[in-house]
């Protein structure tokens, strides 16, 4: 597996890394470094620190994680009794902390004993978490938040810090952590080696660079903010707002759109509201937006990956937004929705309402051809049992009570495609014809030009025909 359209220039061997990483690289089945893996990981080994600015999917997980591997086994190669915490990487949610550490334990599978790896960010209690830090692992995962409160409960120690590493760092500040970075670089010795990795260079990374990083080397990549267009294709199609529904219901039903979809929504309500629309259809989906907690919102993700759903639709809102201005709704500060989760194998994105930005828009897109993955289609066994085009298609099963659910779930657009629709007719008041009534007037006119052109029912033409 290698990235498409970044041919690199050096291997993995090439680069200075341990037999044990080496062999769990190739586990992973990662043939050649990425781009920003080829650069970075060279300069960080080197001491450097670093700024890594690339697009989202580029692999920037393993610029960082694998380099922190590295120096953590060297230092035990040279003192094989040394244990303490070296390596703290901060992530702005949950999610992401938690995917980080699955890619470490993959990466450290063949030295497992050697380099321990806790994962704080979980809302468990501080005191059950205790345990886990108290004979010092070497690389801890955490949220600022986590962090600052485990350091608060003595529960975590930093004062042989060797390695920070502040990943999505353009999520930190909007995500409400200034201050907890602020505290923990307060616990952190006078010298220590840090890297940022971000898919923006925006005015927060610039400010958290100055926080944290020292002489860094900046790797901004001359490289297209999504993937190459061979590696992901982008569609458009134009509906009327009402007809949407309709749309999607007839890309997911005829096939159209194969393998796992992400659909992507602007708000919360519109998430339940087009779960329930789908649900009509027995189109099963999950969701993810910013009320749920984060154990479901984990959850749902893992469902997702697992392939209990071929469908998730996610909300996603403005980091930006004032957390107080909404006070109805209980707002999660770390949601940070698809931002840098890996969803596994996602096929296609189907931005259902338009992203706000150039930036949410290259962020949505990038949850699709990540790594080697196509962007299109995938070929798991499922997709594959789809396309068996020997069998014959089953026809939709639509249920008589559709017809009985409100416009909002079911548009009049929809319900008549699929034939359920009462056409109500409207009862019509004679009003006898006055010129002194001027709303008369107005809509005759109008509705004589349509009959011009023959749009109106009979009835109502030959009515306004004899005036
Ligand atoms: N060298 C490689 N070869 C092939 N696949 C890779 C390589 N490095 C990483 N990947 C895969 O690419 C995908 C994206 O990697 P990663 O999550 O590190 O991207 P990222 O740049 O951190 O994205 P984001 O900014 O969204 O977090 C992952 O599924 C990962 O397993």
């Amino acid at each position: 597996m290698s990235f498409e359209g970044e041919k690199a220039s050096v291997q993995f061997h090439e680069i200075g890394l341990d037999d044990r990483i080496l062999k769990a690289i190739a586990k992973l089945g990662w043939a050649e470094p990425s781009l920003i893996q080829e650069k970075a990981i060279p300069l960080f080994l080197d001491g450097k620190d670093v700024l890594m600015k690339a697009r989202t999917g580029s692999g920037k997980t393993g610029a960082f994680t694998i380099p922190v591997i590295q120096r953590i086994l060297s230092s035990k190669e040279v003192n094989p009794d040394l244990q303490n915490t070296q390596a703290l990487i901060l992530a702005p949610t949950k999610e992401l902390s938690s995917q980080i550490h699955k890619v470490m334990l993959q990466l450290t599978s063949k030295c497992s004993r050697d380099v321990r790896i806790v994962d704080i960010s979980s809302q468990a209690d501080i005191s059950a978490q205790k345990p886990l830090l108290v004979d010092f692992p070497d690389i801890v995962i955490a949220t600022p938040g986590r962090a600052v409160a485990h350091l608060k409960a003595e529960t975590l120690n930093l004062k042989d810090l060797k390695m920070l590493v502040i990943d999505e760092a353009d999520l930190m500040f909007s995500c409400g952590y200034e201050e907890d970075v602020k505290q923990v670089l307060k616990s952190l010795p006078k010298i220590y080696q840090a890297a940022l990795a971000s898919a923006t260079l925006s005015a927060d990374v610039l400010n958290l660079k100055k926080l944290v990083l020292h002489n860094a080397v900046t790797l901004k990549l001359q490289e297209s903010e999504l993937a190459p267009l061979k590696q992901l294709t982008h569609y458009k199609h134009y509906s009327e707002a009402s007809e949407k529904h309709a749309v999607l219901y007839s890309l997911l039903k005829l096939g159209l759109i194969r393998g796992k979809s992400i659909i992507f929504v602007n708000t919360v309500d519109k998430c339940y509201r087009l779960k329930l629309f789908l649900d009509q259809f027995k189109i099963s989906s999950c969701i993810l937006n910013s009320e749920l907690p984060a154990a479901s919102r984990c959850h749902a993700v893992a469902q997702f990956n697992e392939g209990v759903y071929d469908i998730i639709i996610a909300s996603e809102e403005s980091f930006l937004d004032d957390p107080s201005v909404d006070s109805r709704r209980n707002k999660d500060k770390e949601f940070g929705l698809s931002r840098g989760i890996d969803f596994q194998h996602v096929s296609n994105i189907i931005n259902y309402e338009f992203p706000e930005s150039i930036n949410s828009y290259i962020h949505r897109a990038g949850r699709t051809a990540r790594g080697s993955n196509k962007g299109f289609f995938e070929e798991n066994p499922k997709d594959l049992r789809t396309l068996r085009h020997d069998k014959k298609r089953k026809a939709p099963k639509t249920g008589q009570h559709i017809s009985n659910v409100p416009d909002y779930l079911v548009p009049n657009s929809l319900k008549s495609v699929t034939g359920l629709i009462k056409i109500k007719k409207a009862k019509k008041k004679f009003v006898p014809p006055s010129t002194a009534n001027k709303k008369y007037e107005v809509s005759s006119s109008a509705f004589q030009m349509q009959n011009d052109f023959i749009l109106l029912p009979k009835k109502i033409c030959t009515f306004f025909g004899q005036k």
